[in-house]
């Protein structure tokens, strides 16, 4: 029987809230009854000298380029300058359980009822709940209030997965890659879709950084948001690069990741033709991405994060290096990321996944 209704525990010692700007962030007074509980981890992107001022009454602590860099020294290589990417820093430098990464131009939503949503409560729902990898229940989430496994599921699997990561989705402006957004200028996304899913094993899916929250411990190596914006020859994958990644190693490890509520409100619709630039290339390599990720098989012997995130560097170098050199580039940084994560977080270093590889065969 799925779990019965418990208040949503708060979790505000065991979870960072991680903000990559490069604007103000005015936009935390509307967060503010639900987010004034918590750290916040602000990643401030470009230029170092520009001021980011914090509004009164939150914990924080800030980054800047100058701060990656004094703290990586030349492992700051791997961590994107000038794109939102450069957000995964706070992933390495948090040291709680849980991360929520939101972006500034992301707002409160409302529930068809007129409800404000506290988005962090729902991801914090979803990541204490198991997932249902093996086995999709056509009721959505077993584990959700008024919710239950359908006739013909098997009890064997009624115990669910661990999970690793809550994909929020958002109102307003979609998450629309550069052509789409040319062709539908005006397209708002006003659909509530009251579900949360978990997304079958062996199946990938377009992670979007913009809410977006995970279990750090479990996953949290594999949060890299690749090479993108200044000096790359690609942007606005930073999150998709992460989700393929961080999907593979979850399948393997016996994780779960959901999709679907909380939704945020998204205000701001970034230029479509300055996306098209940063895109174009994503969109002609991921022809050869997406086979590559599904084809991808990890050695039973992988059992941390860390160990297949190299061994997924590995194949990124032999496979995707002939694509195009700048997956020769990516391979490396993906070993620096692990090598910098490891070295801010030498305990968890150590740690093997203590999961079993999946549901018991
Ligand atoms: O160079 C930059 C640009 C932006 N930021 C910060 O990152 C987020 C997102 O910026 P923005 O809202 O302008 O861009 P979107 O296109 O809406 O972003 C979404 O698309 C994907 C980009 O990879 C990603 O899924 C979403 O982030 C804001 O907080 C900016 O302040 C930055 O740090 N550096
Ligand atoms: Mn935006």
């Amino acid at each position: 029987m799925a779990s019965s209704v418990s208040p949503t525990p708060l979790l505000k010692d065991q979870l960072d809230i991680v903000i990559p700007t490069i604007r103000n962030l005015d936009f935390l007074e509307m967060w503010r009854p639900f987010f004034q509980p918590y750290h916040l981890i602000i990643v401030q992107d470009g230029d170092p000298s520009k001021k980011i001022n914090v509004p009164e009454g939150f914990d924080y602590e800030l980054y800047n380029r100058n701060d990656i860099n004094r703290i990586l020294g030349p492992k700051a290589s791997c961590i994107s300058f000038k794109d939102s990417a450069c957000r995964c820093f706070g992933y390495m430098v948090s040291k709680k359980k849980y991360i929520y990464t939101i972006d500034d131009d992301c707002f409160v939503a409302k529930d068809p009822s007129g409800k404000e949503i506290n988005a962090l409560q729902q991801h914090i729902k979803n990541l204490l709940s198991p997932s249902t990898p093996y086995f999709f229940n056509t009721l959505y989430d077993p584990y959700a209030e008024g919710a239950d496994f359908v006739r013909g599921y098997p009890f064997s699997l009624r115990e669910g997965a661990p999970t690793a990561v809550s994909h929020g989705l958002w109102l307003n402006i979609p998450d629309y890659d550069a052509p789409t957004q040319l062709v539908k200028p005006l397209e708002r996304n006003t659909r509530y879709v009251d579900a949360v899913m978990t997304i079958p094993k062996g199946t990938l899916f377009p992670m979007c950084g913009m809410n977006l929250a995970f279990d750090r411990e479990l996953i949290g190596p594999a949060m890299y948001f690749g090479l993108m914006g200044d000096g790359q020859p690609i942007g606005r994958y930073d999150d998709m690069w992460a989700g393929w990644c961080t999907k593979v190693i979850c399948d393997h490890l016996g994780l779960g990741v959901k999709t679907g509520l909380p939704y945020i409100w998204h205000s701001k619709a970034s230029n479509p033709f300055v996306n098209l630039k940063k895109e174009y290339k994503g969109i002609f390599w991921q022809e050869d991405l997406i086979p590559f990720f599904q084809s991808v098989s990890l050695p039973k012997d992988c059992t941390s994060v860390q160990k297949c995130y190299i061994e997924l560097s590995k194949q990124v170098k032999e496979k995707l290096g002939k694509v195009d050199d700048y997956f020769n580039k990516l391979a490396d940084a993906m070993v620096t990321w692990i090598e910098a994560w490891d070295e801010l977080n030498p305990s968890a270093a150590k740690s093997d996944a203590a999961l079993p590889n999946g549901p018991a065969k």
